[in-house]
């Protein structure tokens, strides 16, 4: 049975056309759905939510919001899944593009995984914890000379090339360190990932890699084998991102594996034999909302290796490596965003037609993925429950913009009001990695959560880190 009356129904459901039914039961409001929020969230007796048993209301008087509460155990449980899963076949590199700070380049390390990191800070990071080198990858379409040689200096397995241009950059700076470096040659197939158009990575139109189409990849192959200090050891491929569909995978594979055996035909068995790594990238995708069904990463590992293993066997070549670098598989479901509300405002948009505009203390600052690629994602009031009908609502951020959203349409309880607290799931990835300053509003907390503690990652921004950037005459 609807509690709300019709008029309002009709009006906010036109609000929001696109939007499930109104939760008929204000306890579907509260729940919170296992497959879109960390593995270790629920909501106690008392109608607070908590994650690996510290309440987030505590959370909040503590550190303050908005705050980032990342489930250590979740990211943890995931990168051994990962491992479990692509263990027998290969290689796991966590792409820590999606989030990366020290303690969780320590997380990775400990959980066995391998390393991505796509400029020079991200490698910095890693070489401030002391991740073993020869465990990292660099990636990039423009990496600089100086990014170069610092994965040089320090050692890192292999670099992904993206460019002539790099090609011969590498080569001079390897050769001047009398060092080889072992490369993988990121291939463009040409394959259009069922994702947002500018998160899927590997049609032809875009900036990375080298195309297969008109032989531009295996030019760079020949480029490769041409230089002294190059050692090509693998192919790379990364289609796009949030992907459910393995179609996509096939299509690559499929692709990657016959631009290897034309490299083995044309440079034969002997001098082929250290290429022997097969990279599909990342992109694995995630529930964002409860809807949302991705294929178990079991499932996941074991339909790529069919895959490779398929199409090596067709090419006549052995089962190569198989390394992947998922990043918002991994970091991404761990982690809520908690904001409080700060005001509520019911605007008329027309005839009989009004919207629920909820302000939080944060907005496209640290999340930007609602604005960039129509993100949708699952909040909740985690502060209380409330047996209030549930009402179309826009979450909206602090800043000068209208397109600052945080979520376009959901269903919050009617009542919520000024000083609540709300969580957004599944915020791990991409969020915090993306965040800027605008309109000088401080970067949140980062705090990690485990067995009933709570300990900070990253502190908040604060106005002096701001003024320590100025430079005063
Ligand atoms: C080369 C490469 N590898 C890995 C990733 C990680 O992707 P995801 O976080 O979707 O797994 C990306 C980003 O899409 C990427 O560009
Ligand atoms: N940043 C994107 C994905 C692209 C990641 C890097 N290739 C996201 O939030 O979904």
């Amino acid at each position: 049975m609807n509690a709300h009356p019709a008029g309002p129904r009709h009006a906010d459901m036109l609000a929001a056309p696109h939007l499930a039914e109104r939760p008929s039961d204000p306890a579907e409001l509260a729940m919170i759905p296992a497959n879109v929020w960390p593995r270790n969230a629920v909501r106690r007796d008392s109608g607070e939510v908590e994650i690996a048993g510290v309440g987030l209301t505590e959370l909040a008087e503590t550190y303050g919001t908005p705050l980032f509460v990342v489930d250590e155990a979740d990211f943890r449980s995931r990168c051994a899944d990962m491992l479990a899963a692509f263990g027998p076949y290969g290689r796991v590199h966590y792409a820590s593009k999606a989030f990366l700070s020290t303690q969780v380049a320590r997380w990775v390390d400990e959980e066995g995984l391998s390393l991505d990191v796509c400029t020079g800070g991200e490698l910095a990071i890693a070489r401030h914890v002391g991740f073993p080198p020869e465990r990292i990858a660099l990636h990039g379409n423009n990496k600089s000379v100086d990014e170069l040689a610092m994965a040089l200096d320090m050692g890192v397995g292999h670099i992904v090339l993206d460019s002539m241009i790099e090609i011969e950059r590498l080569d001079e700076l390897a050769g001047a360190r009398g060092v080889v470096a072992d490369v993988l040659v990121r291939v463009t197939v040409g394959v259009e990932a069922h994702t947002h158009e500018f998160i899927s990575t590997a049609h032809d139109d875009q900036k990375f890699g080298f195309a297969l189409a008109g032989g531009v990849a295996m030019d760079a192959v020949r480029r490769v084998f041409a230089t002294d200090n190059l050692r090509l050891v693998g192919l790379h491929s990364h289609i796009g991102s949030q992907i459910f569909d393995m179609d996509g995978f096939e299509v690559a594979a499929h692709r990657v594996l016959g631009l290897l055996k034309e490299i083995v035909a044309e440079f034969g068995v002997d001098k082929t034999a250290q290429l022997s790594v097969v990279d599909l990238g990342g992109g694995l995708g995630i529930s964002y909302l409860p809807e949302d069904d991705p294929l178990p990463i079991g499932d996941v590992a074991e339909t790529l290796a069919d895959i490779v293993r398929r199409e090596s066997a067709a090419v006549g070549l052995p089962m190569p490596t198989l390394a992947v670098e998922p990043g918002r598989a991994v970091a991404g479901p761990g982690t809520v965003t908690l904001y409080r509300v700060g005001t509520v405002k019911v605007v008329t948009v027309g005839k009989n037609l009004t919207r629920r505009y909820v302000s939080v203390d944060g907005g496209m600052s640290d999340n930007i993925r609602t604005g960039l690629y129509q993100a949708e994602y699952d909040i909740r009031l985690v502060s209380r429950v409330s047996q209030t009908p549930a009402v179309v609502s826009r979450v909206v951020g602090k800043h000068c913009e209208s397109g600052d959203i945080v979520i376009k349409d959901c269903w919050l309880p009617g009542d919520v009001g000024p000083g609540d607290l709300v969580a957004v799931a599944a915020t791990g990835a991409y969020c915090y990695s993306m965040s800027s300053r605008y309109n000088m509003v401080l970067r949140p907390a980062v705090a990690a959560v485990r067995a009933g503690s709570a300990r900070m990652m990253l502190r908040r921004e604060t106005i002096d880190d701001f003024l320590a950037l100025e430079v005063t005459e």
